[in-house]
């Protein structure tokens, strides 16, 4: 989400201020903002200049040593902690390797969109980094029957630490091979793996972790859900490794990308695609309160955002960096950044995490997607107001016409890379950065959302369905009391009444999707 098209006032908006917001508070405060993200990133947050508000104590992920911001740049002092960690990981892999079961919800769906060879999800043990010491399971559920399973202990019957509880080899570091770079968060880089031993793509996460006692424990626990985790909704995870002073995650490859770079390159989603990422979202959400009750364990829940919304040209939507990457980044440095412009009001105002909060996040995420803009936008005089136009003209299909819509593919000037497309949605919009121009204020951001009415979905030039138009207005009640519950959501029209099937999905997701590399 860090480079959604965000767009704010040149000038702050006259409102009230937030009482519980100070300029210290956005350094600090756990209240309002214990699930922000990391200061520090190779990638600015988009429309957000919080250098001069931001203490950042460890070092840009992928640069050890550098820290454009000031503080301490040494990513080792810690390492006897990382040492823990990679310690206690490897308990962990004793433990799971050694249970039998998970509690699991929903099977996760063999994925075609991979390529031939793609285990299931959620299904493989994970190795450390090479090191003796370094090896770590999580072994997702046991309904990933349809990989051929080989265990060590059955292959001469020697050693059994070499596998996982499914008798499947575990995934080591310098089994994958790099394919291509996917993209830069706030707190790690994400890559297209090629894993040599099960001949199948993967993507893998590598975070920078600051390994202080006190996360550890956390950072274990999320481990622990990433291993239990098993929805359709959700992205599978294959396990994870210590690198270093990093943890590398490896998931399942979502091979039609974000939800970000989707809009980014394509313009609009259509609206009758949004109404299927509300209910992918929704259902993915319910899964890891109902079934994880991720909000009892005091974790940050689900980071709502286009950029945690992945798909696949198997007509998949699914969420991902729920709790486990946002406290893991959090390790990185407690401080604050863009990811809180998804943020509900009273989250900004230091009301604790609920459902509600995400159900917010999704809102405004679907009028960006729906829009191809960010929806706090900037003022009717400004320059940015074309650019908005431009955004609107770079979707040639009609947003509310009916799948397929491989005919209606828009057409590109340039077709960006992923990462260009980034770039050049930064500049289009006019917005510096702390670079060239003026510079936005978090603070004024956030007393937006506070204090003004809640955005809704509307296009300058086109219109959207009524029940599209309610369902948004239903996630974006200021007041979260009365703001729609997931539950009611999923049975609204809008929902109930989709006709879109797997089929149009799997065609929409061919036709957006990059190239193949490989
Ligand atoms: N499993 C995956 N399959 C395919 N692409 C992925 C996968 N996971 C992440 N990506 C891509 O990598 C990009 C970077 O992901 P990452 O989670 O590091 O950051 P982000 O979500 O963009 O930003 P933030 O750090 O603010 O959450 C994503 O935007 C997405 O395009």
């Amino acid at each position: 989400m860090s480079d959604s098209p965000l767009s704010l006032p040149r000038q702050p908006p006259k409102s009230k201020p937030i009482p519980s917001l100070s300029s210290s508070s956005t350094t600090s405060s756990p209240s309002a903002f214990g699930s922000a993200k990391s200061s520090i990133s190779r990638k600015k947050p988009a429309g957000l200049d919080i250098s001069a508000s931001i203490k950042p104590t460890r070092p840009a992920p992928g640069l050890p040593g550098s820290n454009p911001l000031g503080g301490p740049s040494d990513p080792l002092d810690d390492l006897s902690e990382a040492e823990k960690l990679r310690q206690d990981i490897e308990r962990l892999q004793l433990s799971s390797a050694s249970s039998s079961s998970h509690s699991v919800m929903d099977s996760p769906p063999t994925s075609p969109a991979t390529g031939p060879g793609t285990p299931v999800p959620g299904a493989v043990g994970v190795e450390g980094s090479g090191s003796a010491s370094g090896s770590l399971s999580l072994s997702g559920p046991s309904g990933s029957t349809s990989l051929k399973k080989k265990s060590a202990s059955s292959v001469g019957g020697k050693k059994k630490s070499k596998t996982d509880k499914d008798g499947l080899e575990l995934v080591k570091n310098e089994d994958l091979d790099i394919l291509e770079d996917l993209g830069a968060g706030n707190g790690g880089t994400v890559t297209k793996v090629w894993n040599r031993k099960r001949n199948c793509v993967m993507a893998r996460k590598l975070i920078l972790v600051d390994a202080k006692p006190s996360v550890r424990k956390q950072i274990l626990r999320e481990l622990q859900i990433m291993n239990d985790c098993a929805s359709p909704y959700i992205v599978g995870y294959y396990g994870c490794f210590p690198v270093d002073v990093h943890v590398g995650v490896v998931m399942e490859y979502m091979d039609a990308g974000s939800l970000d770079h989707i809009y980014r390159k394509n313009g609009a989603v259509p609206i009758t695609v949004v109404g299927k990422v509300a209910e992918a979202v929704l259902r993915g959400l319910m899964y890891l309160y109902d079934v994880h009750r991720i909000i009892h364990r005091g974790l940050t829940a689900a980071d709502i955002k286009p950029s945690n919304i992945l798909v696949n040209t198997a007509g998949e939507i699914k969420i991902c960096d729920f709790g486990v990457s946002g406290e893991l980044i959090n390790s990185i440095a407690n401080t604050f950044v863009g990811t809180s412009t998804y943020m509900s009001p009273e989250r900004i105002q230091g009301a604790p995490y609920t459902i509600k909060s995400d159900v917010w996040s999704l809102g405004i995420s679907l009028i960006e997607l729906a829009t191809a803009r960010f929806p706090f936008m900037d003022p009717p005089d400004s320059s940015s107001e074309a650019d908005e136009e431009a955004d609107e003209d770079r979707t040639e299909h009609d947003p509310n016409a009916t799948l397929p819509l491989s005919t209606q593919r828009p057409k590109l000037d340039k077709k960006p890379s992923r990462g260009e497309a980034k770039g050049e949605r930064r500049r289009s919009r006019g917005v510096s950065l702390g670079g060239g121009g003026h510079t936005m204020s978090i603070l004024d951001l956030l007393q937006h959302i506070v204090n003004e009415p809640a955005p809704r979905l509307t296009g300058r030039r086109r219109s959207f369905p009524k029940e599209a138009e309610l369902f948004v207005e239903g996630c974006l009640d200021k007041d979260p009391g009365s703001r729609k519950s997931p539950q009611e959501l999923l049975a609204s029209d809008w929902i109930t009444k989709s006709t879109v099937t797997v089929d149009e999905l799997k065609k929409w997701a061919t036709s957006i999707a990059p190239a193949k590399a490989t």
